[in-house]
Formats: C-alpha cells, structure tokens, sequence
C-alpha cells in the first residue's frame, strides 16, 4: 500500500446560506447554518485514504470542539493523526463562509493551522522519511514548506507541492519540488516574471497546470500537452483541486506512469464535481477504477 505524508491545514468551515451578502454595518437573516471539516491539507489525506493509500496527515488543530470533530473525521476516514496534535490554549483553524448572490464570501482564521512550524514537522522526520510521496499546500507557514522541501531533497523522496492558495514561492522550494500543481491563477502568481508557456517548457515532467473542466497541462520535453478531463455533470466544483492533487499522489506512489497517474487523477477529481461539499464528493479507489 502507497505510504503518503500530507503535511498541511485542517479546520472546520463554517457555512450560511442566505439570500443576500450583508454590508458593512448590516444584519440580514440567513436560511441555513453547516459545519463541516474542511482544510486543503485534510481535505488531501480524506481523498488520497479513500483512493486506498496508508495515510500519515502532519498538521495541528485547536483544543476546542472544532479540533475534536477534525479527529474525528479523519479517524472515520482512515487517516493516521499520530501527528495531529492539539494546540493548548488555541482555536482551530475556521472558515467562515457565506453563500450569498450565486457566489461565496470567505473569511478564513488560520488559528492552529500557524503552529505547524518547522520545529513541529521535524517531529514527524520517521513518518516522512518513510513515505513514498510527500504531499504539502501553501495554507501553513511559507518557511515550514522551505524546510519540508529541503528534507525531501536530502533523503531523496518524491514531494508534490500544490501550491494552493496563490502566494510567491521560493526558488528553492520550486527546485526541490519533483511535482508542481498550480491551477491557471496560482501559476501565473508563482512564475510572475515569465509566460505560462516559458514557465511549461522550464519545468518538463514536473510542472502540471490544472485547468477545470480543461484538463491539465504540461510539458513532454518536446511539446506542450493538454490531458483532458471527463465530461462529468459538475454539481460542484469545490474540492476538484483537492481531489486532484490526492489521487495525482496516490497514483505516483503506486508506481503508475505520470500519463497514467494524470489520467488516474483527471478522473478521481472529474467525479468528485459530481457531487456537493470538498470532502462529499471525493470517490474510493473503486469508483475511480470502475470508470476508467
Ligand atoms: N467541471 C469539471 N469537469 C470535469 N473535471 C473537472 C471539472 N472541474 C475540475 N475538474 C478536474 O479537477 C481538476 C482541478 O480543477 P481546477 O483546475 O479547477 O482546480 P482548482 O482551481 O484548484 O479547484 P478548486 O479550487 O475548485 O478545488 C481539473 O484538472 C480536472 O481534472
Ligand atoms: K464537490
């Protein structure tokens, strides 16, 4: 079975529906009040534990009711929280989030999620070094991405990084990277000072740029090439990244082809838009399998 480290964010969104965004100053009622866990880190481990991998999450959560239900979840599905520790005297990390107007308003709190410093992952060195594949997003602090790329560098382990949400990367992490995964918009941030296409042709095999209901794109050594995703009746987008990024790891880890592990992940992150929430939709190996 695949060995992944998921080194990253857990937190708990928090979800209103309503048919109007209040303004400054203003209260209006809403229709509709759910929580549930979220995270671009948790949310990565949930999906590549359903895709069948031995799943290590590497992350902090609050002392609070928040942090237990995060345990919880990951518990349900299969992830190891050996190193999800509880941060005493902190919150969770918390999205608050308002669906309003046919579009979302989010206020993120990033609580716990600040406490996985360096010092924190070098706690979890043995799960790490022990991985097939590394996989981190950009929703805990820059420097602990700095420092996960360097171990990986020096004991040779694949590491994906999803660059996810959009922020300057260090050079350095870009070279240690084996794997980069930036959507259009995070693509265009981390390599501001050059063309998608420049950005493409420099990192051959390693830069893979998803592009929705597109596909991915990347570049062979020789040219550019689009893989396509399936055509799916998208119900809802979030967690498609997620979901991609997972199963793209997964797929590595297990040995597949990079077409193969590309087309593997086109067609997990494809069907988890099929249904609603991040985490609802994101579909076990078999369903994935099935449709291939
Ligand atoms: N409408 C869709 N139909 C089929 N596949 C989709 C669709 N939207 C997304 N996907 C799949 O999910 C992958 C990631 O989507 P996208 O490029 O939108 O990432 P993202 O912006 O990080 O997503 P999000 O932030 O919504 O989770 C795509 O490469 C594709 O495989
Ligand atoms: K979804």
């Amino acid at each position: 079975m695949a060995k992944i480290s998921v080194i990253g964010s857990s937190s708990m969104d928090l979800v209103v529906t309503s048919t109007k965004r209040p303004g400054a100053g203003e209260t209006v009622l809403g229709e509709s009040f759910t929580t549930v866990p979220g995270g671009k880190g948790a949310n990565q481990a949930v999906a590549a534990a359903r895709l069948g991998a031995d799943v290590t999450m590497i992350g902090r959560v609050g002392d609070d009711h928040f942090g237990q239900q995060i345990l919880r979840n990951f518990e349900e599905n299969h992830v190891r929280i050996g190193y999800v520790k509880p941060v005493t005297h902190m919150e969770s990390g918390t999205a608050h989030i308002v669906l309003a107007e046919g579009d979302n308003s989010i206020v993120v709190v990033k609580a716990a999620n600040n406490e996985v410093t360096p010092a924190y992952v070098e706690e979890a060195l043995d799960a790490i070094r022990s991985s097939d594949i590394v996989l981190i997003q950009q929703e805990i602090p820059a420097e602990t991405v700095v420092y996960v790329s360097e171990i990986c560098a020096k004991y040779q382990i694949p590491f994906l990084l999803n660059p996810a949400p959009a922020r300057e990367v260090e050079k350095s992490v870009i070279e240690n990277a084996t794997y980069i995964t930036p959507n259009e918009h995070e693509a265009a941030i981390m390599f501001k000072n050059m063309s998608l296409q420049e950005a493409l042709r420099k990192y051959p095999h390693k830069l893979f740029v998803t592009e929705g209901s597109n596909g991915v794109r990347f570049f062979d050594g020789e040219q550019e090439v689009v893989v396509p995703t399936y055509k799916v009746e998208a119900v809802d987008t979030t967690g498609a990244g997620d979901t991609f990024n997972a199963a793209f790891a997964v797929a590595l880890a297990d040995g597949k082809s990079l077409a193969d592990s590309v087309k593997f992940a086109n067609r997990a992150a494809s069907l988890s838009v099929t249904k609603f929430g991040a985490q609802g939709g994101m579909p076990t190996r078999r369903e994935v399998e099935e449709q291939l």
